[in-house]
C-alpha cells in the first residue's frame, strides 16, 4: 500500500504550535509492505535509512509497539520534502509512518495516529509539537486545541497561495532553542487578537483581512538572529502586492497570500537573491491531508 503525506504550513502567522495549514504539495511518498523484517530504503532528500533513525519507520514503529502487534516491514520513503525546510518535512513523514500502519491493521484512531507520530517528530526536532502532524492527517486548516487528549478544530478552506524556499537550512531543533521561556504579557496580548481576529477572517473567507494579520509577537522577533533576510524578503512581497507573508514553520521557508501570486513569489525570490541566497517559489492551493491507496 501506498501514503501520500503531505507538506504544511506550522504556526501560519500568530498560531505558533496551535495553527497549521496542509499543502496540496508536495507530498512525501511511503510505498509499504508487511514483512518479518525491518528494512528501510529512501530515494530522494537525503534523511537516514536507519529505521531506528527515520521519522517515518519510527513512528511506524512507535504505533505497532502502541499496539502490541509484533509484525515488521518493508518500507520505502520517495522523500520529496525538503528536511529542514520550515514545511514540516519531518511531520509529514512522521503521519506518512503512523498511517500505513495504521491503514494495514485497520486502525481509525486519529489520535492513535497522532501519538505515534509524534514519536517521530520528537525523535526530529527534539519536541512533540503537534502543528505539522495534524494538519498533514486532518487536511485543510487546523487549530490544535489539545494534544494530550487530542481535540482538533478544522477550516475546511480552499485559496491558493505563495510558498518560496531558499536554499539554507533552520533546523527546527535549533529553531525552538532559542525561544524564551516567558514573554511579555503586551506580546501575549497582541497575537491572541491577531489569532481569534485570523480564524473570524477565514471563516469568512476575506484572505486579504488573513493576510494582514499573519504577524507575530511570540516567536519570530526571537528567530530573527536565524533569519536575518526574513524583514527584506517581507518588504518584497508586501511592496508587489501581497495582502500579507509570514515564516512558514521554523523557516527558512516563507508564503504570503495575495493576488498576483507568480509576481509576489518572483519579487520575494529576487530579494533573496540580493541576500546572495538561491530561492525557489511555488504555488499551490490548500491540501486535503494524506492520502493512502491499496491495501
Ligand atoms: N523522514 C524524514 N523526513 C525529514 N527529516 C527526517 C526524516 N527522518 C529523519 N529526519 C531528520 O529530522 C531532521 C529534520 O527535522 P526538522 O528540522 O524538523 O525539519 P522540518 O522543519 O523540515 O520538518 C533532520 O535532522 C533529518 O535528518
Ligand atoms: N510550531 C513549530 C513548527 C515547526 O515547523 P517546521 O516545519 O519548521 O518543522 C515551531 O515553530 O517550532
Amino acid at each position: 500500500m501506498k501514503v501520500l503525506a503531505p507538506a504544511t504550513i506550522a504556526n501560519f502567522g500568530p498560531g505558533f504550535d496551535v495553527f497549521g495549514l496542509c499543502l496540496a504539495k508536495p507530498v512525501d511518498v511511503i510505498v509499504f509492505k508487511e514483512s518479518d523484517e525491518v528494512t528501510l530504503e529512501v530515494e530522494g532528500f537525503d534523511v537516514p535509512s536507519d529505521p531506528e533513525k527515520n521519522v517515518a519507520s519510527i513512528s511506524a514503529l512507535a504505533l505497532l509497539k502502541m499496539l502490541n502487534v509484533e509484525v515488521g516491514f518493508n518500507m520505502k520513503l520517495k522523500k520529496r520534502i525538503r528536511p529542514k525546510s520550515g514545511l514540516g518535512s519531518s511531520g509529514a513523514s512522521a503521519i506518512g509512518g503512523a498511517l500505513a500502519v495504521a491503514n494495514v491493521l485497520g486502525v481509525r484512531d486519529k489520535n492513535l495516529i497522532i501519538k505515534a507520530a509524534l514519536e517521530g517528530e520528537k525523535a526530529a526536532s527534539g519536541s512533540a509539537h503537534g502543528d505539522n502532524v495534524v494538519p498533514a492527517l486532518f487536511g485543510g486548516f487546523t487549530i490544535l486545541k489539545s494534544l494530550h487528549y487530542l481535540e482538533v478544530f478544522k477550516l475546511d478552506v480552499d485559496f491558493e497561495l505563495v510558498v518560496v524556499l531558499p536554499e539554507v537550512e533552520v533546523s527546527t531543533r535549533k529553531a525552538r532553542s532559542v525561544l524564551p521561556r516567558d514573554i511579555p504579557l503586551g506580546d501575549a496580548v497582541k497575537n491572541l487578537a491577531l489569532a481569534s481576529a485570523l480564524i473570524s477572517a477565514l471563516k469568512e473567507g476575506d484572505l486579504e483581512t488573513v493576510g494582514r494579520l499573519l504577524d507575530d509577537y511570540l516567536v519570530i522577533p526571537y528567530r530573527k538572529p536565524l533569519i536575518p533576510w526574513f524583514d527584506k524578503v517581507r518588504k518584497a512581497a508586501l511592496e508587489s502586492g501581497a495582502y500579507g507573508v509570514s515564516l512558514s514553520g521554523s523557516g527558512p521557508a516563507m508564503f504570503a497570500l495575495g493576488e498576483d501570486l507568480r509576481n509576489i513569489g518572483k519579487s520575494m525570490v529576487e530579494a533573496f537573491e540580493s541576500e546572495g541566497i538561491r530561492a525557489e517559489y511555488f504555488i499551490t492551493k490548500v491540501g486535503g491531508g494524506a492520502k493512502c491507496s491499496g491495501v
